[in-house]
């Protein structure tokens, strides 16, 4: 699934905010949110875009070649954690990411956040898709969800918490 149509705009103003040239992406998919961050970086500026899909980056990359951005693509074909652990092994990487954006398993966001704030500069943001999951969170309950609605609704719920009381943020 695509991320929304207004979360490009959304995506592409804050990128500029933070003057982002070097971003990290969790959640490729066809590469929509992939797309409209290339396109709001400069020139020279890369994003390391992690799936473990990569027929769907594919089925998307005729076009993000076709707009002349493929350069600034740097496609990861794996799950995030190991990749994220791996570039923590290394100190140099500690605040070497302007951005980063997560839209994949809802459940491991606390454990990408842990990871993410140290990879990310300190003044970068950190944009999470889907921090509502679709007006759930303000529910009462979860009685009428099915099992992996309310998963993912209990995951959310856990992180927008979490980021309400992190002081690092
Ligand atoms: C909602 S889609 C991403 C949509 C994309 N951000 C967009 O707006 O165009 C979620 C993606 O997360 C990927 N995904 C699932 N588990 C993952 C993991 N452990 N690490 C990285 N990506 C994962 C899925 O393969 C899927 O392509």
């Amino acid at each position: 699934m695509l991320c929304a149509a207004d979360v490009g705009p959304l995506m592409s103003i804050h990128l500029k905010l933070v003057n982002a040239k070097k971003t990290i992406e969790i959640g490729v998919y066809t590469g929509y949110s992939l797309l409209l961050t290339a396109l709001s970086l400069p020139k020279d500026g890369k994003i390391i875009a992690i799936d473990p899909d990569r027929e769907m980056f594919e089925l998307g990359l005729p076009i993000i070649k076709k707009v002349g951005v493929k350069h600034k693509v740097d496609f990861i074909n794996s799950p995030a954690l190991p990749f994220l652990d791996k570039q923590l092994e290394d100190p140099k990487n500690e605040g070497s990411f302007d951005s980063a954006f997560v839209d994949a398993d809802k459940v491991n966001n606390m454990n990408y956040h842990e990871r993410l704030v140290k990879l990310v500069r300190v003044g970068g943001i950190i944009l999470y898709d889907n921090t509502l999951w679709g007006g759930t969170v303000s529910w009462k309950d979860d009685l009428t969800l099915d099992k992996r609605m309310k998963t993912i609704r209990a995951a959310v719920i856990e992180l927008n918490k979490y980021l309400a009381s992190d002081n690092r943020c």
